[in-house]
């Protein structure tokens, strides 16, 4: 698995520190709003486990399960809900949990679900993000680092669903997935 990876990005430590910074940020802005923090599955489940630990007022969480890229390192354009949420979103203070965004498919479809179910607001939580790829025109509230146009994994990332269990974050040697 470490054979297929080109070059380290991020450290575990790098993104330790990264993640507690904006659950800092999150505990000052969101104290008395008890936010529904939705994990974007599953790349983002362990950023989520992370940020939550890391959040020092009270919330509530919930998960939902969408997919576009099956096993390619380009978006298929068509967002699927795999899982929904449990709970309404309606009257709610909303934070969405993405591992990352790129062409911002997901995410766009995402943030017009929620608004048509009547979210009181809704604020966008990336800790990649590859401005490069966008289609949309979308940016997150709060992020962790901007990357370069490289297919990255770890840390909840993956490519044809491996690589997630990789606790940093590395850019995939590109003969892996371009054969
Ligand atoms: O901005 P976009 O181009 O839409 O790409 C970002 C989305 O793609 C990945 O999910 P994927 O569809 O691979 O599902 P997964 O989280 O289960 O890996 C990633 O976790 C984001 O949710
Ligand atoms: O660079 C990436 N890595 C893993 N999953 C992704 N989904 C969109 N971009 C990426
Ligand atoms: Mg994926």
């Amino acid at each position: 698995m470490l054979n297929d990876i080109q070059e380290v990005l991020y450290s575990e430590e790098e993104l330790q520190a990264k993640v507690a910074e904006l659950g800092a940020q999150l505990s000052v802005e969101y104290a008395d709003k008890n936010p529904l923090v939705i994990c974007v599955l599953k790349g983002a489940f362990i950023f989520m486990s992370d940020l939550v630990q890391n959040i020092t007022v009270p919330l509530e969480l919930d998960f939902m399960a969408v997919s576009s890229y099956g096993s390619s390192t380009k978006s298929s354009g068509v967002v699927k809900i795999l899982k929904d949420l449990d709970v309404p979103v309606e009257g709610r203070h909303v934070i969405i949990v993405e591992d990352i965004i790129d062409s911002g498919l997901t995410l766009s479809y995402l943030i017009d679900v929620l608004e048509r179910r009547n979210a009181l607001s809704i604020a966008v939580v990336a800790l990649f993000d590859k401005p490069k790829r966008r289609t949309v025109d979308l940016e997150p509230d709060y992020k962790g680092f901007t990357i370069p146009d490289e297919f990255v994994v770890g840390y909840g990332l993956d490519y044809a669903e491996k690589y997630r269990n990789l606790p940093f974050v590395g850019i995939l040697k590109p003969e892996i997935y371009s054969h």
